[in-house]
């Protein structure tokens, strides 16, 4: 489902004298329907640059980024939108908040956005925001004002509304208390078994190993190893 061939990445930081940060070269990372893989490696390894390339934020310099049928590498804007849309969901640390729409909002846009009936939306978003515990006084409430941990379980939700074929997670457990967590180790679980290819950084290793079939250590691919 995600097939990465050949990945080359540099950083150049224009306002520094054009200094070229070589950051990646050669990478290769497969990832098979209902498989998760961690990716792995020192702080600064690369391994959130990857998942930012995968994602379509990053571009690269050189290889392939195969998501299905496209290659993000050199897809235009608007194939990388709608494979956003309907194939590949990204679950980030921080939720990005607009003010004034109500969580349950939040939570079942994704499903608006491919045509889901609204109240089917609705009782999906309702469902997760359940799960994660959200209390339903906050519902109808926009997550600005929420804490923490609760922000990030909205954003877990919303990640989770749509059964994206292929899904990215960084750092899908961080700042949650033990219930809630396993929660969230239980939808990537049931991701899994629907056929999903998952991607994910885990600082949490007890995380990892539950749900990881396997790790990928990303410093395999910085330019010094692989020269
Ligand atoms: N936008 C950017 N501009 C310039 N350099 C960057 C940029 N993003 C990342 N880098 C550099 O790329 C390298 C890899 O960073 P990255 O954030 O991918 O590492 P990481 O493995 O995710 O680290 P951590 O575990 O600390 O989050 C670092 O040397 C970093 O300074």
């Amino acid at each position: 489902m995600i097939r990465i061939e050949n990945l080359s990445k540099s950083f150049v930081l224009h306002n520094q004298g054009s200094a070229t940060i070589p950051v990646m070269k050669d990478a290769q990372l497969s990832v098979a329907p209902g498989e998760c893989i961690a990716l792995t490696g020192v702080s600064g390894a690369g391994k959130s640059t990857l998942m930012r390339m995968i994602y379509g934020n990053y571009l690269a310099n050189a290889g392939r980024i195969m998501v299905g049928d496209v290659d993000i590498a050199t897809a235009q804007p608007r194939e990388i939108i709608s494979l956003r849309r309907e194939t590949l969901g990204y679950v980030s640390q921080f939720l990005r908040v607009v003010p004034r729409v109500a969580t349950m909002d939040v939570v079942a846009e994704p499903l608006l956005a491919i045509g889901t009936p609204a109240d089917q939306a609705r009782d999906k978003a309702c469902s997760l925001l359940q799960m994660l515990n959200i209390p339903e006084r906050l519902w109808s409430l926009s997550p600005t004002t929420f804490s923490g941990g609760e922000q990030q379980r909205v954003n877990i939700a919303r990640g989770f509304a749509h059964d994206y074929p292929a899904l990215l997670l960084d750092e899908p457990t961080a700042s949650l208390d033990a219930k809630n967590r396993e929660v969230v180790l239980s939808l990537i679980d049931a991701a899994k078994t629907r056929g999903a290819a998952i991607i994910g950084i885990f600082h949490d290793e007890a995380a990892r190993d539950r749900v990881c079939d396997r790790e990928v250590d990303v410093t395999g691919f910085t330019p010094q190893r692989a020269a």
